[in-house]
């Protein structure tokens, strides 16, 4: 879209059912219908990096059609996120289900093709697996970013059953990789059981900082995401929310529940709180919908989505308002 152009926005739900038809996020045009956008809303349907309960592959679309009741206003950032900037759904990035390596490359070159157009990019998983070719993409265009990652699971670990690329390793690759910047990597709503003190040792001589789901609970969103903001400051920052960060009772339906998780509300509200960090590209992954019950999950992540596109389209404006200001003088 260039700067004159008024965004195709969301299908009207006043005139057309929002449940009718096929789904795309947030009822917003596919990326072919316009062209080129600022913000491209991928699915990943792979999840053979999993370590437990399988069907990861089916969260893309199980999120979209959960989207149908997302409505053009954002009132939490006060901001009309799809008039703001071009947002559309690029569809699936269609891997091979049977060799991860191949699958991971095929992830890093759909996503270099389109942050090479310009985009950010809003993936939806799939498993954790796609997290580390999509680093190595935007870490291509940005330098080493700064990471947060929401999740139960440190993901920080080495191997499994001897493989390098599965869901509980990519940010380990990321480090090793140099891809990320290291004085701001921080995981959000980590617990459960580990498998040695070693795990934190590790995570923590990588660089990472670790907001625990009680650290969540016993001091609030708001300083938690104050915190985090200093951390990050104004580095390029890319944001990978593993749903099952949430509790089971908000989010079942995903493969590795974790009890004693964070509410969905605190994670909108830390992620509101981030509002003004560089947010390049994002991703919602591990909604496994075989497991949920009554789209309670989909919908969560549709929503955090929607917060994570909110936050990418307004600054996208401010960035085309410094540009015009500038050109102005
Ligand atoms: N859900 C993600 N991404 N990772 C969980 C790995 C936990 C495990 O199998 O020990
Ligand atoms: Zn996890
Ligand atoms: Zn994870």
């Amino acid at each position: 879209m260039s700067s004159n152009e008024t965004p195709r926005g969301p299908v009207d739900s006043s005139r057309i059912p929002r449940y009718a038809g096929p789904a795309t996020f947030a009822r917003l045009p596919r990326l072919d219908e316009v062209g080129r956008a600022d913000v491209a809303v991928v699915g990943v349907p792979f999840d053979s990096g999993v370590s437990y309960r399988p069907g990861a592959r089916f969260g893309g679309n199980a999120i979209r059609e959960a989207s149908r009741l997302l409505r053009p206003y954002n009132p939490a950032q006060d901001a009309s996120p799809f008039a703001l900037a071009q947002v559309a759904d690029g569809g699936d990035i269609a891997v091979n289900p049977f060799n991860i390596n191949e699958a991971v490359e095929t992830v890093e070159a759909a996503a270099d093709e389109l942050l090479g157009t310009g985009a950010r990019l809003m993936t939806l998983g799939g498993d954790h697996t796609i997290a580390l070719p999509l680093l190595r993409s935007v870490a291509k265009k940005h330098g080493p970013v700064a990471l947060l990652h929401f999740d139960a699971h440190l993901d920080t670990w080495d191997t499994y059953f001897g493989a390098e690329y599965t869901h509980g390793t990519p940010f380990r690759r990321a480090v090793e990789e140099g891809i990320l910047d290291t004085e701001a990597l921080s995981h959000v709503g980590i617990r459960g059981p580990l498998y040695g003190k070693q795990d934190l040792t590790d995570d923590e001589k990588m660089g990472f900082g670790i907001v625990t789901s009680s650290d969540v609970y016993r001091r609030g969103a708001d300083e938690v995401a104050d915190q985090l903001r200093q951390r990050i400051g104004d580095r390029p920052l890319y944001i990978s929310i593993d749903i099952d960060c949430l509790d089971p009772a908000h989010a079942p339906g995903t493969g590795t529940p974790e009890a004693g998780g964070m509410t969905s509300r605190e994670l909108l509200e830390i992620l509101r709180g981030l509002a003004s960090c560089n947010l390049v590209s994002a991703d919602v992954v591990e909604v496994a919908p075989a497991y949920d019950h009554a789209e309670i999950t989909s919908v969560a992540a549709s929503h955090t989505a929607y917060e994570l596109t909110t936050i990418m389209s307004r600054q996208i404006a401010a960035a085309r308002t410094d540009l015009k200001e500038s050109e102005a003088k």
